[in-house]
């Protein structure tokens, strides 16, 4: 018996609707999907047709990014250890939804560092360009490459840019300095040939001295340490240390006058400066699947990026994550995340730039609006903070990490606490069973929260993905299915899902080892590499046939299957 099932679907050819507009209006009745029982197995199948007349609409659904079908055995499927253990140890609903990243520095350069935060859930190694050589960062990216290739894993790289803010120099080796109450420090844009002398920083902008103004508050890393200043001698400032603290090398400086962050001339700093285009050069040439771009303040700069990484590497697919860190960014944040393939709440230097609390109420609008645009979310910085020195959190730090679990971010970061602290894996042991425990809490308690996602496709074969992936996650809440399976080329409809925060993990199938990569850091998708075919019915057979033989699904689980291939939901029992 074939039962029918009407849907009203956008006819709507408009550019993507910004999230300030209202979802389009859903008119006229033009399409039809059908929902029929397969007489040979125990499972349904909603197809998108043409008002009935039974013709399937996938011609007009194609996937849209034309990526190489990977090389390798096409009988296989690739997935990481930890994530089989997982699956066969505790099933489905026990995987880990909320992604983690690592910053990598001296504390995790290693190859065994890296497998051991691989091993703890890694799904992002990051690399922060401020710091280190372009040599160093290399053979980071080599060592996680490696582990990718012989231990399965799907590690991402991300490249974080320097940036044209102002930030002190390199405290000529020393790892950190003590400034002391009442000391009276030298901050210069001179150029010192041998070693720095006593009581003396580099400061990297060339305006520096000529744009503060003597009685300015000198605040380092945010307030870690304050100064104020009370001497100008040409390239010189001499400034006194009114509250004590570490410097450490490259720290950000800002500077403040009557209780407002001044903004002269280093406010017209471009974003991307000559050494970060070098640095993306050396990310484009190595392959890194992320680059964040620090200080962004417009779409503009990230419009430009992709442009030019487009034009450097034709079918790369690197993805831009804009930096939210400034007062510019705040203001611009909707077309800067519209601009780009997702953004990184860096609380660091925005708290340097805002009142420390406004960020949290920040925090929670760019998770927001990134969820309603679909672009993935990162929360960073001082998650942790104290892991650099001890070896457990603050109740505090843990309650900051279960906020950002509960607002549903795609991915937490670790910054210190992995780069350098001394309990690397530890901190990330943290962060993987807060977020285990809150997830399990939140599902537990069915806390749905109502966050109206809008329509944000911006064709009509968008619309009709869109409209699969909402309802298939509907879907799966309502029939409480173990997983949903989602065949996909480019990513994009695995997004969609993820978007919709199901219950049930989103298992990803793609053809890539890139796409499969870049997946990893959105929320609740388990990335597979496979190689499949249009037929769906095939695909499918294939991969229950290659899941059960490695004991990570068994008979009778609940799937629910959606596709960019062929528009279809299928609800059905592993045979
Ligand atoms: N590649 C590296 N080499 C040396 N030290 C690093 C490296 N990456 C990070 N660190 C250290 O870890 C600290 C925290 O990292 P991160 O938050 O990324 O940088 P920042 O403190 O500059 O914002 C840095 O201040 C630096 O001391
Ligand atoms: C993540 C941040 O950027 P960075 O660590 O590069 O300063 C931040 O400022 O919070
Ligand atoms: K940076
Ligand atoms: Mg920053």
């Amino acid at each position: 018996m074939a039962q029918s099932l009407n849907l009203f679907i956008s006819t709507s050819h408009s550019p993507k609707p910004l999230i300030s507009h209202p979802s389009p209006r859903f008119c006229s009745s033009i399409s039809k999907f059908s929902f029929a029982k397969s007489p040979n197995k125990s499972s349904f199948c909603i197809r998108a047709s043409d008002n009935g007349a039974g013709g399937v609409v996938s011609s007009t659904v194609q996937d849209h990014s034309p990526y190489p079908v990977a090389v390798s055995d096409s009988s296989s499927i690739e997935v990481d250890s930890v994530t089989e253990a997982e699956l066969k140890e505790n099933g489905f609903r026990s995987t880990r939804r909320t992604k983690l990243i690592c910053t990598i520095g001296p504390a995790t350069c290693a190859a065994e560092q890296l497998e051991a935060l691989a091993v703890g859930g890694m799904n992002v190694a990051r690399i922060n360009m401020c710091h280190g050589t372009r040599e160093w960062h290399r053979e980071v990216i080599q060592r996680v490459r490696r582990l990718n290739e012989e231990k399965g894993y799907a590690v991402a790289i991300m490249m974080d840019t320097e940036g044209s803010e102002i930030h002190m120099g390199d405290l000529g080796g020393s790892s950190s300095a003590k400034a002391e109450d009442g000391e009276v420090w030298t901050f210069s844009v001179r150029a010192f040939d041998s070693a720095l002398p006593e009581h003396t920083i580099n400061v990297n902008y060339e305006g520096f001295a000529e744009d503060v103004k003597v009685g300015d508050e000198l605040l380092v890393d945010g307030g870690m340490v304050r100064f104020e200043v009370i001497e100008k001698i040409g390239p010189d400032v001499k400034c006194l240390c009114t509250d004590p603290g570490l410097l450490l090398p490259r720290a950000n400086l800002t500077f403040w006058r009557d209780g407002s962050l001044v903004r002269e001339r280093n406010a017209m700093l471009p974003t991307i400066s000559s050494k970060d285009w070098l640095d993306i050069d050396f990310g484009i040439a190595e392959g890194v699947d992320f680059i964040a771009i620090s200080f962004v303040k417009s779409a503009e700069v990230i419009k430009h990026l992709r442009s030019y990484i487009k034009a450097r590497a034709r079918d790369s697919d690197i993805s831009v994550i804009a930096k939210i860190e400034s007062i510019d960014s705040l203001k611009n944040l909707e077309e800067i995340i519209l601009a780009s393939d997702g953004a990184m709440v860096a609380r660091g230097d925005l708290g340097a730039q805002i009142p420390l609390e406004q960020v949290p109420s920040e925090q929670q609008k760019i998770v927001q609006v990134c969820r309603q645009l679909n672009k993935p979310v990162i929360v960073a910085s001082q998650l942790l903070e104290s892991m650099i020195e001890y070896p457990t959190p603050t109740r505090a730090e843990v309650a900051d990490v279960s906020e950002a679990v509960r607002q549903r971010a795609d991915a937490l970061m670790l910054s210190g606490e992995s780069a350098m602290g001394q309990f690397p894996e530890k901190a990330l042991t943290v962060l993987r069973s807060v977020s285990l425990r809150i997830e399990k809490w939140w599902r537990e308690e069915k806390r749905h929260e109502a966050m109206e996602l809008p329509g944000i496709a911006s064709s009509y074969a968008d619309s009709i993905s869109e409209e699969i992936c909402n309802s298939a996650a509907k879907m799966a809440n309502n029939l409480k299915v173990d997983a949903i399976f989602v065949y996909t080329k480019s990513g994009h409809m695995a997004s969609l899902l993820s978007r919709c925060r199901p219950d049930c993990p989103i298992f990803a199938f793609t053809t890539t080892t890139s796409v499969r990569r870049r997946l990893n850091l959105q929320w609740g998708l388990i990335p597979f590499r496979l190689s499949f075919s249009d037929d769906m019915e095939n695909n499918l057979n294939k991969t229950f046939s290659l899941l059960k033989a490695r004991g990570m699904i068994k008979s009778g689980d609940l799937v629910i299957s959606v596709s960019d291939m062929l528009q279809s939901i299928q609800v059905m029992n592993v045979p």
